[in-house]
């Protein structure tokens, strides 16, 4: 089985993440990492920690020359940003006096609304928000990302491509119907400045960020990951966690403020009736078997159907508002304004490259679990054998 984990604080040393149960003989550079790092760091309203600091990658172990050897895979991301927090988040103990002048190291005793603050010290006993904000910070989800790149290797190794895009940012949305990107198409969504592929809508939500910035606000958005050339099968409906929907969706719910998953028409298809709501099944122009639509999202029963997979996650709007909100001071019992520093005002273009990062593990893992394989050879070499048992496979439209 596929695993991977991940530790470290937002502040600490480093990031880790690891991987384990991928075959030998998936390609991985550094540079691959640091590219989707890259990619990770982008949009328009991101706050300042991400133009001074760097992530640092090292691959401290599972590859060689370039080419995983089938251990468990680890990457480190280390914090640029270190040297200025090495006292405050010590792992050694701290001599008291030696912080006792660091602002850095002030107790957090404003908790802030939407975060994990108040019920995470109540829940672990800490009487100040520093020891929660430092792991619940989507900071980790860089570590998502490194991990997520070693999937996707895998999975383009096998013909399977991902891309991520930004459909709504507030009230801003791509008009019903837009074309979807492809995976040739990340360059041009890697530089418009919210990942979006509509040009116009893109300008009008660079104005609402812009607003919202000017209002002391924050924003949250929609954002949808596709996957081109997935076999059918992935996942299964004989039982619920190993549906192929469920484990999507709770690895893109366990992306910090996400609040909705959608696959396919997911919500709109609810108000439709059913002969418009799903996909038939027709015979297309060189006589194989395809979709007329692809409102499902590449999903029915639980399992890949071959066709373009699409699904899409809300992010709320970031939680640490610089139009403070109200809170009780911990230390005090009195009235209080939470506690700010400096915070994203809208980091959803971002949530789409680890969005993309988390489907890519969860479609990795759906692929040992179906083809096996200690080497990638073997995997690709099981999943053709597959696919050519089937009588008659899919086309998939738009795709
Ligand atoms: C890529 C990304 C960047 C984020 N940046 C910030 C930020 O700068 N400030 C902030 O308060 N929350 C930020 N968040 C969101 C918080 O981490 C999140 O709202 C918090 O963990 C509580 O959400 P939850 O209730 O879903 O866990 C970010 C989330 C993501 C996915
Ligand atoms: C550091 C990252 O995101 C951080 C996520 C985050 C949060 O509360 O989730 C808060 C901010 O950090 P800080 O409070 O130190 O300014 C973001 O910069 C990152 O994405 O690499």
């Amino acid at each position: 089985m596929l695993r991977w984990l991940t530790a470290g604080e937002s502040h600490g040393p480093a990031l880790v993440g690891i991987i384990e149960g991928l075959p030998a003989g998936v390609e991985l550079k550094i540079s691959d990492i640091q590219d989707a790092l890259a990619r990770r760091r982008l949009g328009y309203g991101r706050g300042a920690r991400m133009k001074f600091e760097q992530d640092q990658v090292t691959i401290i172990g599972g590859v060689r020359h370039g080419l995983t050897q089938g251990g468990p895979v680890a990457v480190q991301v280390g914090n640029t940003e270190w040297p200025k927090w090495e006292k405050v988040m010590s792992a050694e103990p701290v001599d008291p006096a030696e912080l006792a002048d660091s602002a850095r190291n002030a107790p957090l005793t404003r908790p802030r609304p939407g975060h994990a603050d108040f019920t995470g010290m109540q829940k672990y006993g800490f009487d100040e928000a520093r020891p929660v904000l430092e792991r619940a910070s989507a900071r980790e989800t860089a570590a998502r990302v490194a991990l997520g790149t070693v999937a996707a290797n895998f999975l383009k190794a096998l013909g399977i491509e991902l891309v991520s895009h930004t459909v709504s940012i507030a009230r801003v949305s791509v008009p019903e119907g837009s074309p979807v990107p492809h995976p040739r198409d990340v360059i041009a969504l890697d530089e418009d400045p919210l990942r979006c592929f509509d040009a116009e809508t893109s300008l009008a939500m660079v104005q609402e960020v812009d607003a919202a910035h000017k209002d002391g606000e924050t924003l949250g958005g929609v954002v949808e990951v596709l996957a081109y050339g997935l076999p059918p099968g992935l996942g299964s409906y004989v039982h619920w966690d190993r549906r192929l929907d469920a484990r999507l969706a709770a690895a893109l719910m366990g992306i910090q403020a996400i609040k909705g998953v959608e696959v396919g028409d997911g919500f709109q298809t609810a108000g439709r009736r059913g002969s418009e709501a799903h996909d038939e099944i027709v015979r297309g122009d060189n006589g194989t078997i395809v979709r007329s639509t692809n409102r499902a999202g590449g999903i029915e029963g639980g399992m890949s159907i071959g066709d373009a997979l699409r699904v899409r996650a809300a992010m709320k709007p970031i939680a640490t508002v610089p139009r403070a909100l109200r809170t009780i001071d911990i230390s005090t019992g009195e009235d209080a304004k939470a506690h700010h520093q400096r915070s994203d005002v809208c980091a959803v273009p971002a949530a789409g490259v680890v969005a993309e990062a988390m489907v890519a593990l969860v479609l990795a893992q759906a692929v040992t679990e179906k083809f096996g394989g200690d080497s990638v050879e073997e995997t690709a070499r099981n999943m053709r054998g597959y696919l050519a048992a089937i009588p008659e496979s899919l086309d998939s439209i738009g795709s």
